[in-house]
């Protein structure tokens, strides 16, 4: 393999692997990225634990979703968060701001807020649940603003999975995802009629009043009420994304009105969206009672769904970089193969020479000719010497006798005629005349042409004449011409 096409070869290999080097970099990039994501995921994990529902929800704003929520990469439960959270509005998760007004019948503790989306046996319809649950009165002590407690279900069993809650009216464990509503009414009446409150509300959603079940309430202040909901779908597990978004739209844009005699204007806290984690159905009936809180069970659940994103991210990403490498090598190795295909015809200096510059045999058995200069005929050098008569020799010279002629055409030369050499010798002698020929400088005598025959092994050169004799002749004269065979021009 020549030089020239090894140093092809390397710098193609070089820009391939500087190719190489960019690709991994974006790669790193890629990964980088990616491991945000995963790292936000696994940030996200915990708080989709119903019991660390966000209550100071970050400021979002005063539009409500869209309809039509992405269904791609749905998460498994959406937080529509309202705009203008009060801020001394008690988180649901923490512990209440109790003040003296706390309804003893059902104290709000924090144990019932981790589980809020499991209930047992909780197919009583809220009227009956009125009836079954509501405190005591005002005017018990207890109770000093004589509010009216709201239909709370009954407590829940473990039946369901994490984020999910028995269907109201359904035998056995039907589980389904709800969605999660906490709203603060900011005028409570002193004996709210809740039936009526569930009514409104579900009528302006368009929704069943069986469909939603009040699971927690704090009191706030004398008119002040914070309460926690499900709203369960009436078909299906779950409700799809433009339900969940119609349902946060009318509440966050406060388009339900509810009568000035029960809770008069509201504020949405906080709107939970869960969903199946998977596009398949998940299991409606979970198999088992958790004996584990509710809290660390869909925390490590979600964690579970988050490792499995995370399995299949590096699973991506480690086919992508695979792929890379591989259109990697698979490039290098056409790039060097073409580069010493390439290669290949400019074998080497020597030989790419020869073709360029000499002409194909201009007489039978000799070498390949000159093509920069004129190839003379033997005849007509013989000729111009007078058949190299010794009158005519000029001098003498290391590789032979030098002769005075006249071309054809009346250019007088030196025509020097060269002692054998061997095939070796016709060789050089036609590198010599190709290296002559090209070879112009006013102190140069000019080549006029050659003669060169292989079989005969005649090597002639003619030059321009210079007339007037040599230096040497000028310097010494005397003992020069009187040389045997030597004449003066
Ligand atoms: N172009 C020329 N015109 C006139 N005389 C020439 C020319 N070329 C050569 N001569 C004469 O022929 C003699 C021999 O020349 P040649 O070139 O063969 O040998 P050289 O240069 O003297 O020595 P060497 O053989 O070592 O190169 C020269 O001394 C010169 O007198």
């Amino acid at each position: 393999m020549s030089v020239l096409a090894v140093s092809n070869a390397t710098g193609l290999l070089r820009r391939v692997w500087y190719l190489f080097l960019q690709l991994l970099v974006i790669l790193c990039y890629v990964i980088s990225i990616t491991d945000a994501d995963l790292a936000d995921n696994l940030f996200e994990g915990p708080t989709l634990s119903p019991s660390r529902v966000p209550l100071a929800a970050p400021a979002i704003p005063d539009l409500p979703l869209p309809a039509n929520l992405p269904l791609l990469h749905k998460p498994w439960k959406k937080h529509f968060s309202p705009h203008g959270a009060p801020a001394f509005v008690v988180a649901p998760a923490q512990p209440p701001n109790y003040g003296p007004l706390i309804t003893s019948g059902h104290p709000p503790t924090s144990s019932r807020l981790s589980k809020p989306s499991t209930k047992k046996n909780a197919l009583v319809p809220p009227s009956v649940g009125l009836v079954d649950v509501a405190p005591t009165q005002s005017g018990d002590g207890t109770n000093p603003t004589g509010l009216a407690q709201p239909p709370l279900s009954p407590s829940v069993s473990d039946c369901c999975k994490p984020d999910m809650v028995l269907k109201r009216g359904s035998h056995g464990c039907h589980c389904v995802y709800p969605i999660k509503l906490d709203l603060l009414l900011l005028n409570v009446s002193q004996n709210p009629n809740w039936n009526m409150f569930l009514e409104e509300l579900a009528s302006q959603l368009g929704l069943l009043v069986s469909q939603i079940e009040l699971i927690n309430f704090y009191v706030l202040s004398l008119s002040r009420l914070n309460i926690s909901m499900n709203i369960t779908p009436h078909t299906g597990i779950s409700f799809s994304a433009s339900d969940a978004s119609a349902v946060n739209s009318s509440l966050a844009l406060r388009k339900v009105h509810f009568d000035s005699t029960l809770v008069g204007d509201y504020r949405l806290l906080n709107l939970t969206w869960f969903e199946p984690p998977a596009p398949s159905p998940a299991p409606i009936v979970a198999s088992s009672p958790m004996e584990a809180p509710a809290h660390q069970s869909s925390t490590s659940t979600s964690v579970g769904s988050s490792k499995k994103g995370k399995h299949t991210n590096w699973i991506l990403i480690l086919g992508i970089g695979a792929a890379i490498v591989i259109i990697s090598i698979v490039s290098m190795l056409i790039i060097c193969s073409c580069a010493f295909r390439k290669g290949k015809p400019k074998a080497s200096p020597k030989e790419t020479v020869k073709p360029r510059s000499v002409d194909p045999v201009s007489a039978a058995g000799s070498l390949p000719h000159p093509s920069s200069t004129r190839f003379i005929a033997y005849e007509e050098l013989k000729e111009a010497t007078n058949n190299f008569e010794p009158a005519s020799i000029l001098g003498e010279g290391g590789f032979g006798r030098v002769f005075k002629g006249v071309l054809s055409d009346g250019t007088s030369v030196a025509i020097k005629r060269l002692t054998n050499g061997g095939q070796q010798g016709d060789k050089e002698f036609l590198v010599e005349v190709e290296m002559l020929s090209r070879l112009h400088h006013r102190n140069l005598v000019k080549l006029v042409g050659y003669y060169s025959n292989r079989d005969s092994s005649q090597n002639l050169l003619c030059y321009e004449l210079v007339p007037n004799g040599s230096l040497e002749a000028w310097l010494h004269a005397e003992s020069y011409w009187c040389q045997p065979g030597l004449t003066p021009v």
